[in-house]
């Protein structure tokens, strides 16, 4: 087996001449590293050799599970290729440093207040940190290529399905943005900043406008993941009830797995643009109960409670996407269908409901009602 310094050796080829210098590796910055998206761009980004740099806040407890089977400690210099630094974007002064130091060249900005219904209990925050944190974002990386003159810095905006709101499917590039909530306005803000930058200061920016992305790492209080969770407590007996608000609501749900590649895709272009990313496949709630439950023998009308607490000031009823550009385009498409998404989750959720039963049984932890 090859040791550390053999891969590192200088020396002469076998014919005598000296080796090509190695590829400097490219350098990625992520916001929202320790988020559902940012854990996979992490892992796809480092199968493709980069480093990767992740801001993360400051928060009182640790936020960093997603990616800790990722981490390694920096100490370990020539195997850690993934570093944290703390950073907010809603401190610009945090936002440019980290730009001036690491000189990436590709900043991927993923961090949100991303849940809808939060956003109309917080709407100035999620405007703070979602429309104007893109705005410092891309503000930081403008100021720093006036200073360096760099050319090779590229700019990603995490967009949202969200923005298309009330404007009835299929939805592509070129539909009218309708936003139904303090988040979704947000982020029309920020698509229209970045479309702003690109064509104002010639930067290679780019909108993702990703239609909803699962995964057993999704967040427990989007809808698909609080099903999920359910049906594998239901299942071991930890819970037996589950409360939702709106069942008709349909929603074209991917596999976050897939949608990071189509985020590098977009800045691997000869030219800056915005792009769809979805399945093109629209279910309810509804349907993803009969799925999830059905899967593992459970009916779910027997645990299913609706909670008005759940309704939403003003919903968004019905998102499809068209993504004929970025199939054309980019040549990307999605390999997780919605069976097998919903199978992937409720397996993982079954097991760690499993994991859970032995802390309970063993009176080291509450079987709470729901998470
Ligand atoms: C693309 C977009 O995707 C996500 O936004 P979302 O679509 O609002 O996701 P969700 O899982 O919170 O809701 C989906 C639907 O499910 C309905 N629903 C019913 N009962 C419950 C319920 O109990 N909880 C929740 N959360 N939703 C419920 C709810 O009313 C809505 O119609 C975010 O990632 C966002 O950041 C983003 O950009």
């Amino acid at each position: 087996m090859a040791s550390e310094t053999d891969t590192t050796r200088s020396g002469s080829t076998p014919n005598g001449t000296a080796p090509d210098p190695p590829e400097p590796r490219k350098v990625a910055l992520i916001t929202g590293i320790t988020g559902q998206d940012g854990s996979y761009l992490t892992e796809f980004l480092l199968n493709k050799g980069y480093d990767v740099h992740g801001l993360i806040r400051r928060s009182s407890n640790f936020n960093t599970q997603r990616i800790n089977h990722i981490y390694i400690d920096p100490h370990n210099a020539h195997k850690a290729r993934m570093k944290l630094h703390y950073a907010d974007l809603t401190d610009a002064s945090s936002l440019r440093r980290w730009i001036d130091t690491l000189a990436p060249n590709e900043v991927y900005n993923l961090a949100a207040q991303s849940h809808v219904a939060v956003s109309f209990e917080i709407p100035d925050y999620t405007a703070d940190v979602v429309a104007t944190g893109a705005l410092r974002l891309l503000e930081a990386v403008r100021s720093h290529i006036a200073a360096t003159g760099r050319t090779d810095i590229k700019y990603y905006q995490a967009g949202s399905s969200e923005m298309f709101g009330a404007t009835p499917p299929p939805q592509s590039e070129t539909t009218p943005f309708h936003p139904r909530s303090p988040y979704a306005v947000s982020k029309c803000a920020a698509h229209w900043y970045t479309v702003n930058y690109r064509e104002a200061y010639g930067l290679f920016a780019c909108n993702g406008i990703l239609f909803n992305h699962e995964s057993p790492r999704r967040g427990e209080n989007f809808v698909t993941r609080k099903i999920t969770r359910a049906v594998g407590r239901i299942k071991v007996g930890l819970q037996s009830k589950l409360f939702l608000g709106n069942l008709q609501a349909s929603r074209d749900w991917g596999f976050a797995g897939d949608y990071v590649e189509a985020m590098w895709m977009m800045l691997q272009q000869e030219k800056p643009d915005d792009y769809v990313v979805a399945t093109e496949e629209s279910h309810t709630v509804e349907e993803f109960l009969e799925a999830s439950f059905g899967y593992v023998g459970l009916n779910w009308r027997d645990h299913v409670l609706i909670d008005k607490r759940y309704l939403r000031p003003s919903e968004v009823d019905n998102l499809k996407g068209d993504a004929t550009k970025a199939k054309k385009e980019l040549g990307w498409k999605p390999k997780v269908g919605f069976q097998q998404l919903v199978k992937m989750m409720v397996d993982e959720d079954v097991e760690l409901a499993k994991r859970e039963k032995v802390l309970v049984d063993a009176g080291y932890m509450d079987a709470q009602q729901q998470p």
